[in-house]
């Protein structure tokens, strides 16, 4: 088990997962298809036939999944690493062997373009927000981004695999600066994306204040700690 793989076996979760892979096999389909104009009308109208009975039987969205584990920082939606989320990559993130942090490959689909044939700007920042927080998280210093320096030193080709990488560079009382890249897996020291984050773990007031009506699908209250964002 890694640390953003949630714990499988039951019913729910393996169904969770499964409409996840479809919907992202559908976003990346999509995005690279030739399909004619009666193609797609055809496809859209089954999507919506599809979508229909789930959007009858709505969450409230401050009552958490089912499939969470809040314990272990598992969110099955999380639009990163959640593998339920159809948008989500999803990132496998592992402790780096090579000594602190987190490290994760992966390689990004069409549905992630930027510039053509490589990864937009924006993707790549919300991936590096995602590993740098688990780096934290990893390091027991969970907190929220106050702050996210992102530097493009070479575009990210699509369709190749790419190794991110995060760990905790400096703590300083409730604060957490932590570093990362984004490179090519067959040549991981040549950083094509830097990031460098801080997290701020919320006072214990402000913690209460923010999350005070968030509930566990069993109606557990969360507080503090609140998970992988
Ligand atoms: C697995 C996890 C993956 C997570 C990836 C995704 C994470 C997210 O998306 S989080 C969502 C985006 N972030 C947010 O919405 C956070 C918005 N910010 C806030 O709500 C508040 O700043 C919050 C709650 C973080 C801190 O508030 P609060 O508890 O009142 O702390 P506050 O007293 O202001 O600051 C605490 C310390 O942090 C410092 N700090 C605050 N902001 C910053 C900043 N931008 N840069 C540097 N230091 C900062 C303060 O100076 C203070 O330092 P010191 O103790 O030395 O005086």
């Amino acid at each position: 088990m890694t640390a953003t793989e949630p714990a499988t076996g039951t019913d729910l979760l393996d169904a969770v997962a499964d409409l996840g892979a479809a919907l992202r096999q559908s976003l990346e389909a999509s995005t690279s298809t030739t399909a004619s104009a009666a193609q797609l009308r055809e496809a859209a109208a089954g999507i919506r036939a599809a979508t229909a009975p789930l959007a009858a039987l709505p969450r409230p969205y401050d009552k958490l999944p089912a499939v969470d584990d809040m314990a272990r920082a598992v969110r099955v939606f999380n639009p990163v690493v959640g593998v339920g989320s159809g948008v989500a990559v999803p990132l496998d993130l592992r402790p780096d062997p090579a000594g602190g942090g987190v490290v994760a490959r992966a390689a990004l689909g069409q549905r992630y373009e930027g510039p053509p044939t490589f990864l937009h700007g924006g993707i790549s920042a919300l991936l590096m927000d995602q590993v740098l927080g688990h780096a934290a998280i990893a390091a027991n210093r969970w907190g929220m981004t106050v702050g996210l320096d992102v530097r493009y030193r070479r575009p990210v080709p699509l369709h190749v695999t790419v190794r991110l990488a995060g760990r905790v560079a400096a703590i300083d009382g409730r604060r957490t600066t932590v570093v990362g890249t984004i490179a090519a897996d067959d040549a991981p020291d040549v950083a094509l994306v830097e990031a460098t984050a801080v997290f701020v773990s919320p006072s214990p007031e402000v913690a209460a204040r923010y999350f005070a009506g968030v509930r566990t699908a069993s109606g557990e209250q969360v507080s503090g700690r609140v998970g992988t964002g």
